[in-house]
């Protein structure tokens, strides 16, 4: 285009003038050869033959003259002026005298050193015709070319003037457009700046939402490889917990099957204990032995003579010898007495605790259970019954009420096992003077939380609050004392052992009152149990009692002398443990016409007394009874032991002969409240 717009720019007069000068420097030049082809006339004849020129040109430089004419004119110069040989020279020379044959030979060497010379020019010349010849040739066609092109030039002038003047609305309308489209072309070369500007924001935000993209579907996908993960953790997880489900209720129905058969050899091994113990008899008499407490004022003293068997549970007293009258001869009185067992003075806690252990477990089967601590004062009933202080829960020396509460909730812990609960409810009360004291009705008010809860130490110390005037009124029981009583909850031993303690305490502050009333008066400390088995098919419910009764110290008034307020106890002492012979003797009896329309006529004598209206459920019936005669070592202490062992041995007589109707009624059948 600009090319064209350059040549359409250059005007007519110009294009003319440049024509005419060229015209004229063409001409000018043609003159200039003209002329030099004029002088060199010469040469002109040889132009038109060049090939002919070229082949005489062949012959090298010669010593002597051409052999032969040359054609061309080259060969015409070499025919005019032919070098002259200096042999042919020398024969010359030979001919007309030695002088002259000298000279002519020397002209003649001249002449072809000449002529070589000249032949050596006109080879040059030769050969700068022949160049000449060709440049002027290729001149020739290098102006015809020129011609060709100034005329092929000159044409396309003309036709671009033609096109230029024929079109000058289409070119202005291209100019135009041109224009327009450089304007459009910029608007859009703007445009695809600003483009490119945005698209580089919109390319940055692309990369950023790209890496954005790509983090995110990598979240996907590590969260669809967790969630994958999961969901197979998951379904392990359910069917874990199904075969654990499935483990655990098979392990129930193997727990509930065991319970069922625990429950059931509980059961059978507690009617076979019972069946034991109803062939022992329901009515048993121990007899204990005191030894002689060494450093003490016992030492000097003289110690009963007493006999036991080996082979026999019982015993022969034996009195101080005595002469008679005469003093000639010695007599010997002496006693023998049955029990069920005797234990000797060395006999430790522990292994007459395993003598009662039976009975003890037999109240968490429903029976009621009374086990009686008699004999006379200092005999050893306190120590059998609580030990050294009721609360040697430990010691070798805790009794038998400490052994049994233990052994009580060990086997209410095992029950619990094979489906069984319990209710366990403590009470105490004190016999004097036939007035009925409950030795745990002052701390009344904080009974609760105390038998909650084993802590002994915050219990005693609200107990301890409360004045002695608001202990002795609170805890007189009129009525019925088995209505009037309190029975507190216990949840377990040491909460019992700690109700012991302050019972034990609280008797003794009315024994400093009151002056030893603790030997003058009956401790009676009882348990009831209520038992629920929950095991499928084999609900049942059972109530035991178990009652420990330390009898005050039997005396025998006119041997003591005693008056006064000792009377006044002796005497209620003695009342209220006629009563209980009578209600035993009286019980025997019932036992012995087991069966019979007799048995409905005997009547027992509960309410003669205190003590034995307190004690009605664990006398009788089912109940199971046991007695320990506790017996003095000390010879001067014979007339009670006497007197004890007697009263023991009764009841025993009746209980052997309760037990023996029994055994022929029943054959061997032992009643079981918790097997009914
Ligand atoms: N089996 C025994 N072994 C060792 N010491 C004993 C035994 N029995 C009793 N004692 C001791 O004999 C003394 C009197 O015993 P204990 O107080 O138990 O008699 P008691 O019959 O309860 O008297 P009381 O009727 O006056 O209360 C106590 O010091 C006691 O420790």
């Amino acid at each position: 285009m600009r090319d064209a717009r350059v040549v359409w720019l250059a005007t007519p007069r110009q294009r003319e003038r440049g024509g005419q000068r060229n015209e004229r420097e063409r001409e000018r030049e043609r003159e200039r050869e003209t002329g030099k082809e004029r002088k060199n006339g010469v040469l002109d004849a040889g132009r038109g033959a060049p090939a002919a020129s070229q082949a005489s040109r062949a012959p090298p430089r010669q010593t002597g003259p051409p052999s032969g004419a040359a054609a061309g004119p080259a060969g015409r110069f070499a025919a005019n002026r032919r070098p002259v040989s200096p042999g042919k020279t020398t024969i010359c020379s030979a001919a007309s005298g030695p002088s002259a044959a000298a000279s002519a030979a020397a002209t003649k060497k001249a002449s072809a050193a000449w002529a070589n010379a000249l032949w050596d020019q006109q080879q040059r010349e030769e050969a700068i015709l022949e160049a000449l010849v060709a440049r002027r040739s290729s001149i020739a066609g290098c102006r015809d070319r020129r011609e060709k092109a100034q005329l092929r030039a000159f044409s396309l002038g003309q036709e671009l003037q033609e096109a230029a003047t024929g079109h000058p609305e289409r070119m202005a309308s291209l100019s135009e457009a041109v224009a327009i489209a450089s304007e459009g072309l910029e608007v859009v070369l703007a445009m695809a700046s600003g483009d490119a500007a945005k698209g580089h924001g919109l390319t940055q935000r692309l990369g950023v939402e790209a890496s954005r993209l790509a983090e995110l579907q990598q979240q996907l996908a590590e969260l669809q490889a967790r969630e994958l993960a999961e969901g197979t953790g998951r379904r392990g997880l359910v069917r874990r917990s199904q075969e654990l489900q499935a483990v655990a209720e098979a392990a129930q129905s193997a727990q509930d099957e065991r319970a069922g058969l625990l429950a059931q050899n509980g059961l059978l091994a507690r009617r076979l204990n019972n069946e034991i113990l109803g062939l022992k008899g329901n009515f048993r008499v121990f007899c204990r032995l005191r030894p002689q407490r060494p450093r003490s004022d016992e030492e000097s003293k003289e110690t009963l003579k007493v006999d036991m068997q080996e082979d026999r549970q019982g015993l022969t007293v034996f009195a101080a010898p005595q002469r008679n009258v005469t003093g000639m001869s010695e007599h010997t009185s002496s006693w023998d007495f049955e029990f069920d067992h005797v234990f000797r003075p060395n006999a430790p806690q522990a292994i007459v605790f395993e003598e009662i252990a039976l009975l003890v477990q037999s109240a968490l089967d429903g029976y009621r259970v009374a086990i009686f601590a008699y004999g006379q004062t200092g005999s050893g009933k306190t120590h059998t019954m609580g030990g050294s202080g009721l609360d040697a829960k430990e010691d070798e020396h805790a009794g038998m009420i400490p052994r049994s509460v233990d052994l009580i909730f060990r086997e209410v812990e095992q029950l619990q096992q094979t489906g069984w609960s319990f209710e366990v409810h403590a009470s105490m009360a004190e016999v004097y003077n036939e007035a009925v004291l409950d030795l745990l009705a002052s701390r009344q008010h904080s009974q609760n939380s105390a038998s909650s809860t084993s802590d002994s130490s915050s219990t005693e110390a609200s107990f301890a609050m409360s004045s002695e005037r608001e202990r002795s009124e609170a805890k007189f029981v009129s009525g019925d004392p088995q209505l009037g009583f309190r029975r507190v909850p216990v949840k377990d031993a040491s909460a019992v052992h700690a109700l012991l303690r302050r019972a034990h305490r609280e008797r003794h502050v009315a024994a400093t009152t009151a002056n030893e009333r603790s030997s003058r008066s009956h401790v009676v400390f009882q348990l009831s149990l209520i038992g629920r088995c929950e095991v499928p098919g084999q609900q049942r419910e059972v109530s035991g009692l178990l009652s420990f009764v330390d009898l005050a110290g039997s005396e025998r008034l006119h041997s003591t002398g005693a008056s006064g307020e000792r009377l006044k106890e002796a005497q209620h002492i003695n009342r209220s443990l006629g009563a209980l012979g009578d209600v035993i003797e009286a019980i025997g009896r019932k036992s012995s016409c087991r069966g019979s329309a007799s048995a409905l006529a005997v009547h027992v004598p509960y309410r003669n007394s205190r003590l034995t209206m307190l004690l009605r459920d664990s006398l009788g019936g089912d109940s199971k009874t046991l007695f320990f005669v506790n017996v003095s070592p000390l010879l001067e202490h014979l007339g009670e032991t006497l007197s004890s062992l007697r009263f023991a041995s009764k009841v025993h007589a009746c209980c052997a002969s309760a037990q023996r109707h029994v055994l022929v009624a029943d054959g061997d059948t032992a009643h079981a409240p918790g097997a009914r």
